[in-house]
């Protein structure tokens, strides 16, 4: 068990600062087979992950996979890392950034004036807690590698934070991707001896904003590149999660339909697909690469991808869409392939996140 800095703070920091959460799935420190092994052992060994038998599962990865992959993955992940490095963690650091940028505004509602403690019923007092001006602290951990999510929440704890929102990086619930950032919190929590008031965003695949910034992310590529059929590509999981009750593909498809007909599209001019997918068993259908490889040969040869589910850019959509599959579709009889930047750190993308924070802070939070 470990003690909490907040046990032995004064009476007045019990008003305790909210702390942000955003979470994302991880990424290896570096281009290199031995870095990738490390980041894929992690995650693969995850059952929310991979829920194969464990023993056999271990023979499995650390018998073939593990000596295999990372040497493949290694060389895609050198496609697309930067001299700052991984695409997705500068990507997320970047939103980070902007998200605070857009809370800084927002004060939290001391603990001990909300409607219920409050004596006189007054909501309207804001004490300031420990960062100055009185915003939420925000920190980002990763599922996988590092930042690691229980580094996150030793900085929030260290910031004093006594409420907590936890917004997974995942528009779209699944038991993958969603359900481990629950698991890797609950585990570190364990230890904790004061544990903080504990709110979990689950999704917002459907949000206003998210759906907002989405179509206009589409607009604006449109602005200066053909406009031609759209294809949603959302990373997969196997069928059999979605057999099983996992939401994932009805919250894809459900975003892919917003998004279609903000921009007022028609049934004929857009396509959901899935990419990804990993091992031999069945995955979510159409599969992206397959789904393109139709489309080259004999239907639409003038296509545009985005990747809805992706907050941030990264190996999946960075070297497979943007580079991978567009080789093959050009290859096979494709004429024109675009692929849309997902919302990374642009202003709609974090204007939409700080106003889905804001409301999961409903009673902690004033503008
Ligand atoms: C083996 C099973 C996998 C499942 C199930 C899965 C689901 C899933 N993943 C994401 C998002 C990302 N996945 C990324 C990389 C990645 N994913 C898998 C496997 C599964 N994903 C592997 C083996 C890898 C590593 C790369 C590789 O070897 O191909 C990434 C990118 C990380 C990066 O460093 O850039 C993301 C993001 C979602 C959203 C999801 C289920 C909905
Ligand atoms: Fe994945
Ligand atoms: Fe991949």
């Amino acid at each position: 068990m470990q003690d909490d800095p907040g046990e032995r703070q004064s009476e007045s920091n019990l008003a305790g600062t909210l702390g942000i959460l955003l979470a994302n799935l991880g990424t290896p420190d570096a281009p290199t087979p031995a870095a990738v092994r490390n980041f894929l052992a992690e995650f693969l060994w995850d059952p929310r992950v991979v829920d194969a038998p464990r023993w056999l599962w271990w023979l499995v990865l650390h018998g073939i996979i593990l000596r295999i992959r990372p040497v493949k993955s290694a060389r895609a992940y050198r496609l697309v890392w930067t001299r700052q490095g991984s695409p997705l963690l500068l990507h997320a650091r970047a939103l980070s950034e902007a998200l605070r940028e857009e809370l800084s505004g927002t004060q939290c509602i001391a603990m001990n004036s909300l409607p219920e403690l409050s004596p006189a019923g007054n909501i309207t007092a804001v004490i300031p807690p420990h960062n100055e001006d009185g915003a939420p602290v925000l920190a980002l951990g990763m599922s996988y590698g590092s930042p690691s999510i229980p580094q996150a929440l030793m900085q929030l704890r260290n910031a004093g934070v006594r409420r907590l929102i936890v917004l997974p990086l995942y528009p779209q619930y699944s038991s993958a991707t969603t359900g481990s950032v629950f698991d890797r919190i609950s585990r570190e929590l364990q230890h904790w001896r004061w544990i903080p008031e504990l709110r979990f965003i689950n999704n917002y695949h459907d949000d206003n904003a998210y759906i907002d910034a989405l179509a206009m992310s589409v607009l604006d590529h449109w602005r200066s590149h053909e406009r031609t059929h759209l294809l949603f590509s959302f990373h997969g999981i196997p069928q059999r999660h979605s057999n099983a009750g996992d939401p994932y593909e009805r919250q894809c498809r459900e975003t892919a339909r917003r998004v279609a007909a903000q921009l007022g599209l028609s049934a004929a001019d857009w396509s959901v697909s899935f990419q990804s997918q990993v091992g031999r068993e069945a995955w979510l259908r159409p599969y992206t690469d397959e789904f393109l490889l139709l489309q080259a040969r004999t239907g639409h040869k003038r296509i545009t991808v985005m990747c809805p589910g992706f907050a941030a850019d990264c190996l999946e959509t960075l070297e497979e869409i943007a580079i991978r599959n567009r080789n093959a579709f050009m290859q096979h009889g494709g004429e024109h392939y675009t692929y849309i930047p997902a919302l990374n750190a642009g202003k709609r993308h974090a204007l939409a996140l700080a106003g889905l924070i804001r409301r999961h802070a409903a009673g902690w939070m004033t503008s």
